[in-house]
């Protein structure tokens, strides 16, 4: 039996075995410094800590994946290993197509750069020419609703009015896999679901999701599976539903 290509899954988004660590440094005075550095150097000044460890995952065309976890289980790191902002200590990442990531508000915006000039900087940073940008400009200023501010250097704009900005620049850009994190919760709530709504449609228009929230009634919305994760660990991956069950029946510890 053949199978059409068209029908068969395509791998978007794989992560084989990522181990991510930061080092965590305990904070000293300059005189405990002092002391260390002539003392023989006894004992650590810091920590190596593990973020994520042994994540393995594939994400397919078409599927809208929530990463669901407590805080600090290794969400936001694992996104920023899929944008390419960060690379992993052991393991591989492997993505296919144009992303857009919305990781932390502000991020890939210049502040001393009005709005209209960081519309052409985040086009550009996420693979849109000057011709594209031009002919979506409008779009994107009425999209994201800051038309009076759009000549007013961003460094003056509100967390709010960052992310109605950098959403807008995103989902013309129209990205193969779009990264959105937890930002969505400083727009006021007629925005979100405007974006909300647009995130809907770009699923319907086969494209990639991956979102984190600890909002689990709006992911159960978006979303159709849920990856669990626990001290850097996938310890669930199924149907949103059930995912979300999973992390409710956990504790934070
Ligand atoms: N740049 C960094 N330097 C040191 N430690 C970091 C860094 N980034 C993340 N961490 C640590 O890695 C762990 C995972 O962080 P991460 O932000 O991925 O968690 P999260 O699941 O997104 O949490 P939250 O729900 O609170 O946003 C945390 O313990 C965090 O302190």
């Amino acid at each position: 039996m053949t199978t059409s290509a068209a029908s068969s899954p395509l791998p978007m988004v794989e992560l084989s075995h990522i181990d991510k660590k930061f080092f965590l440094r305990h904070t000293r005075s300059i005189k405990e410094y002092v002391v260390w550095l002539f003392t023989g150097r006894k004992g650590d000044l810091g920590e190596t800590f593990k973020a994520l460890d042994d994540v393995s995952f594939t994400i397919n065309r078409g599927e809208s994946v929530a990463l669901l976890g407590f805080n600090g289980s290794g969400k936001s790191t694992t996104l920023k290993l899929i944008s390419g902002v960060m690379l992993p200590d052991a393991g591989s990442v492997g993505t296919r197509g144009r992303i857009a990531g919305l990781i932390e508000v502000g991020a890939g915006m210049h502040p001393d750069l009005t709005g209209r000039e960081n519309v052409y900087l985040n086009g550009a940073i996420l693979g849109m020419g000057e011709a594209e940008i031009d002919e979506k400009f409008d779009q994107i200023v009425a999209f994201s609703g800051i038309e009076k501010f759009i000549d007013t250097e961003v460094k003056f704009y509100s967390s709010g009015m960052y992310m109605r900005l950098a959403f807008s620049v995103a989902v013309h850009c129209q990205p193969d896999i779009f990264l959105v994190d937890e930002i969505l919760a400083v727009g006021d709530e007629p925005f979100q679901r405007k974006c909300l709504d647009r995130m809907h449609q770009l699923r319907e228009d086969g494209q990639t999701l991956v979102v984190v929230s600890h909002d689990l009634e709006m992911i159960k919305g978006i979303c159709d599976r849920g990856i669990v994760l626990q001290h850097g660990r996938v310890i669930h991956d199924s149907p949103i539903s059930e995912a979300v069950d999973v992390l409710r029946a956990s504790t934070p510890d």
